[in-house]
């Protein structure tokens, strides 16, 4: 089934807060990559959890039809520190009923797109932060997520690193994923089809029908 989130007229303020933005429109569907852009506290990990459902918009309505799974990668990757990284991405596999070994074939094939494959049998304690956080996109991968919401991906990673990344999240969305990335990397931005910018809503004045 195709996934399809619709923002009508989204904004949102928190409690007592002036409004964050406005006016957001956008129609997301599935096998598309949104970069999710705007300066530092304009509201984009904000948005992140209206899409996911976590909080509602203050104005308008966010609408999923066809969502079943959501991963969210955030900035700062939590695994088990003492299972071996590619348990962790045996996990979601057996759990949806693979058998031990063809999770762990499943679960090779998935490291290897990320170029995980040397770290697998490393504790996750023992990786790097840009290994740890394509760890957790390749967690994603294996839970089958629909809807991707990834928040600063290539931060903290170096350029080699920050290229890959880019490209399994447009392969991600190739293979019928949305897949939504805040960001502030420019071919991070340039990788992706479609861009949310928040600094063009930002504090838009509401008109006096709403
Ligand atoms: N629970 C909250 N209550 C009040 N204000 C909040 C809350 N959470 C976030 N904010 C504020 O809302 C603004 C937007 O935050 P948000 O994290 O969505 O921005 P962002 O664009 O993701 O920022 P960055 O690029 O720095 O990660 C910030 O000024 C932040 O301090």
């Amino acid at each position: 089934m195709t996934a399809r989130i619709r923002l009508a007229n989204v904004g949102y303020a928190y409690d007592g807060q002036p409004a964050l933005f406005r006016g957001l429109d956008a129609d997301l569907s599935s096998g598309q990559s949104w970069a999710l852009t705007g300066p530092s506290g304009s509201g984009k990990s904000t948005l992140l959890g209206l899409v996911a459902g976590w909080d509602v918009p203050s104005w308008g309505a966010v609408d999923a039809t066809g969502v079943r799974k959501t991963a969210w990668i955030f900035q700062n990757p939590h695994g088990q520190p003492h299972r071996t990284a590619i348990d962790h991405v045996i996990y979601p596999l057996a759990a949806a009923g693979l058998s031990r070994n063809a999770a762990s074939e499943e679960a090779e094939r998935i490291l290897d797109m990320f170029h995980l494959a040397d770290v697998a049998p490393r504790s996750f304690s023992s990786l790097s932060g840009g290994e740890a956080q394509r760890l957790m996109l390749a967690r994603a991968v294996a839970t089958k997520a629909d809807l991707l919401l990834v928040d600063e991906p290539t931060a903290q990673l170096d350029r080699a690193a920050a290229n890959v990344v880019n490209e399994v999240l447009g392969n991600l969305a190739a293979r019928g994923a949305i897949v939504i990335i805040a960001t502030h990397d420019a071919q991070t931005m340039s990788a992706c089809e479609n861009r949310l910018d928040l600094e063009q809503v930002r504090n838009r004045v509401s008109s006096p029908s709403e």
